[in-house]
């Protein structure tokens, strides 16, 4: 019934090993936490006698349209939680209208995922799909995989920038997880030109600025950064063409002891000014989460953990009651909120009691609800 259930399901079904993988953060996994505790703390102040009967969760985000403003943000390696990997994640995603972030690290590759997703999608229309990218030394290869992604219809490209070093997961070192089990691979690192060589995905601190205005000029798709919290590389971002934000502390897997994603969320949107859309991901795990983070002004959210365990837990049919459970909860945190949709959705909805004075009104919003009101 909702994605605790999931996470306690899950836990029976994988290889404990796997199951600290999908859990586990860096260091401490104080921001692991941070991020769900942020969630609970923030407090909804709902509207009343403004609703209607009918209420909708669509959304359009960097030219994409999704039947739900929950994304699947990019994790590596869905074979570890289901024989289809994959495959059975496009394929619910959409059926959900959701889009999906394909990973780098995927264990099926992009063209397999593309088609499974385009014959699942309801009433014909195929969800959107993107991609991420760490963007490798080896630009050649980078470009290629580009090319790859684009040619198999992703509509944006989301770069992962919080990695310049790979997170010390100490679960996975304890475990001794430090490689795929064999059979499975990472189907973009395959290399033709090298005989079928698997190549490591690197994770380079010499990425920088310059990496990104390159990749600008090669690709006409839309541009996220995935992972930039510091509001002034949000400015940078913007400045250096990024098309959007996706706000986003790689689920307490990188830094740890960076803050929550939801309490950085009003800084990083009065740094953008509303000139790029920022999704949110980090903690969302109820549909209350999704319509705080939306009223704080992200234009999406995504989820990642859940979507493992709801994998593990039952395939492509698990993660299409994940994601319908939480079309149910969103649809409920509206209806109570008075809110029509998640254009409704303001900053006066949301009081955060511990972080002092309520978050700053979004540049250019407007907190009255449209459609007037009776005198
Ligand atoms: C098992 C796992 C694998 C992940 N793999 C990737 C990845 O390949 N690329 C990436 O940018 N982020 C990756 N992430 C981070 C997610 O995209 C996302 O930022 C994070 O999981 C969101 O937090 P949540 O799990 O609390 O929803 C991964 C996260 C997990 C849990
Ligand atoms: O574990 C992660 O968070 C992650 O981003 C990743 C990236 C590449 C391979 C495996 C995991």
């Amino acid at each position: 019934m909702t994605v605790q259930d999931f996470e306690t399901a899950a836990r029976t079904r994988l290889d404990p090993v796997h199951a600290d993988f999908i859990a586990g953060g860096a260091g401490d996994e104080i921001t692991v936490r941070a991020n769900e505790e942020a969630f609970r703390r923030l407090r909804l102040l709902p509207r009343v006698l403004r609703g209607s009967a009918v209420r909708t969760q669509e959304v359009t985000v960097a030219g994409s349209r999704a039947r739900t403003p929950v994304l699947l943000s990019p994790t590596a390696f869905h074979k570890l939680c289901d024989e289809e990997g994959e495959l059975a994640t496009a394929r619910a995603a959409a059926a959900a209208g959701a889009i999906m972030i394909v990973s780098m690290a995927s264990t099926v590759a992009v063209e397999d995922i593309a088609e499974a997703a385009r014959g699942a999608g309801a009433d014909g229309a195929p969800a959107p799909l993107w991609f991420q990218l760490y963007l490798q030394p080896d630009l050649e290869f980078t470009e290629a995989l580009v090319r790859r992604a684009t040619d198999a219809g992703c509509t944006a490209l989301v770069v992962t920038v919080d990695s310049p070093v790979r997170g010390a997961h100490e679960r996975d070192l304890r475990n001794g997880f430090l490689d795929l089990p064999d059979g499975l691979r990472c189907a973009h690192m395959v290399d033709p030109h090298e005989g079928g060589r698997v190549r490591s995905i690197a994770m380079s601190p010499e990425i920088s600025w310059a990496h990104l205005d390159w990749l600008r000029g090669i690709t006409s798709l839309p541009i996220l950064l995935k992972g930039v919290l510091h509001p002034e590389d949000a400015r940078l971002a913007v400045r250096h063409g990024a098309d959007g934000l996706l706000l986003s502390n790689h689920g307490g897997r990188q830094l740890d002891t960076v803050p929550a994603t939801v309490e950085l969320l009003p800084e990083i949107r009065a740094a953008v000014a509303g000139r790029v859309p920022v999704v949110l991901d980090g903690g969302v795990r109820r549909g209350t989460d999704v319509v705080k983070a939306l009223a704080l002004g992200a234009s999406a959210v995504g989820i990642g953990r859940p979507v493992m365990w709801a994998l593990a837990e039952g395939g492509e049919k698990g993660v299409r009651r994940l994601l319908e459970l939480l079309r149910e909860e969103v649809d409920q945190a509206l209806a109570l909120c008075g809110a029509c949709g998640v254009q409704d959705l303001t900053p006066d909805l949301v009081r955060a009691p511990a972080w002092g004075p309520p978050p700053l009104p979004l540049p250019g919003a407007d907190t009255a609800r449209p459609g007037g009101v009776v005198s």
